[in-house]
């Protein structure tokens, strides 16, 4: 306990946890004890850090201790502050995909290998809900460009996806054309049952409740909006549909801060590197980058001037990973 003035400060626990992953890409969660703190909620396992200790050391001996796994790689992933009602928390959250031993709930807890898109399934402690979207986000957002026709545009979606892509922003194309049409495509094409869709909110003509409507219409659909979306979108935060991906594009802290208080489930933040749109003294540089997105709480993509070849730079600096938009749209 600190005192400070006035003020009785509780002190912040410092806590690493791991988004463990299996050669299927499946993640490991445990089952807290009914009699702690988020007693019988499910958690990423992990734990306090002893004095003294890192986040990396404190994994890694945590992980040893509660599962019987030995980490060999582990890079981190998200960091998240939350004040509980009686008490904060720092959770320095990693990915360790490559471990030696099977893990088994070594001090009794209930130990559970899911897919991804199945966690929002489970119920974890409030501070968990941007980890479960780090954990089900890919390292690339990949957003289209324009297309002069239906079939040059689903052409290269399909292009990019076989090249990798897995999360779309969907722009409109530059010639007029229903959103529904482009739906109707898409889903017929059964290579993008994998992918996760971002409707950009300008098929809407900037109407968000249609937006928002449409995100819901399937699981793996989502809406991303221009920052000046932000206020409205905190005050539509009750209207969320549960396990729907609302994203949005932001420029500096107070828009990455408003993204996160509205339970966005990432954001981009530009600009980055040079671009055409934007002048030197705009641009954020990686330790601009870093700066907002390392404490945002929310997954964060960097964006502009970026590849893929810059996701482990992008991920160092605190980044989800890359966001792109002319890189594999040919
Ligand atoms: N390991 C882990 N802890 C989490 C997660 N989410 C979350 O809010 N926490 C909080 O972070 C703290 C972790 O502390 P801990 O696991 O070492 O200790 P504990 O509260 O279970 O019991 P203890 O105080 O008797 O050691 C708890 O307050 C827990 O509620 C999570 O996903 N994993």
């Amino acid at each position: 306990m600190q005192i400070t003035g006035a003020k009785v400060l509780a002190s912040v626990i410092h806590v690493a946890a791991a988004v463990i992953r299996d050669s299927h890409g499946r993640i490991l969660i445990a089952k807290r004890p009914a009699h702690v703190h988020m007693g019988n909620l499910w958690e990423f396992p992990g734990g306090k850090l002893e004095a003294g200790e890192s986040a990396r050391d404190a994994l890694v001996r945590e992980l040893r201790e509660e599962l019987d796994i030995e980490v060999t790689d582990a890079e981190p992933l998200i960091q998240i502050h939350h004040d509980y009602t009686d008490k904060s928390v720092r959770l320095d959250v990693w990915t360790v995909s490559e471990f030696t031993g099977n893990a088994s709930g070594r001090e009794g807890q209930e130990v559970r290998w899911v897919a991804a898109a199945e966690l929002i399934n489970y119920s974890f402690p409030a501070a968990n809900y941007p980890i479960v979207n780090a954990a089900m986000l890919p390292d690339q957002c990949f957003i289209t460009g324009g297309g002069n026709s239906v079939d040059e545009y689903i052409a290269r979606i399909v292009r990019a996806s076989e090249l990798g892509a897995k999360l779309f922003i969907l722009r409109p194309l530059a010639v007029s054309c229903r959103v529904e049409l482009i739906q109707q495509r898409l889903d017929e094409l059964e290579i993008l049952d994998s992918v996760h869709l971002q409707w950009h909110s300008d098929w809407f003509e900037g109407d968000l409740e249609s937006a928002l409507a449409f995100a819901g219409r399937k699981p793996h659909y989502g809406v991303h909006f221009q920052a000046a979306f932000l206020s409205s979108l905190l005050n539509a935060k009750a209207e969320f549909q549960k396990g729907s991906w609302i994203s949005a594009s932001c420029h500096g802290s107070d828009e990455v801060q408003m993204a996160a208080r509205s339970g966005l489930t990432f954001a981009l933040l530009s600009p980055v590197k040079a671009t055409k749109e934007y002048l030197p003294e705009q641009l954020l540089g990686w330790s601009g980058f870093t700066q907002i997105a390392e404490p945002a709480g929310l997954p964060v993509y960097a964006l502009g001037g970026l590849t893929a070849s810059d996701t482990a730079r992008a991920k160092r600096g605190g980044a989800q990973g890359v966001a792109f938009v002319k890189h594999w749209w040919a």
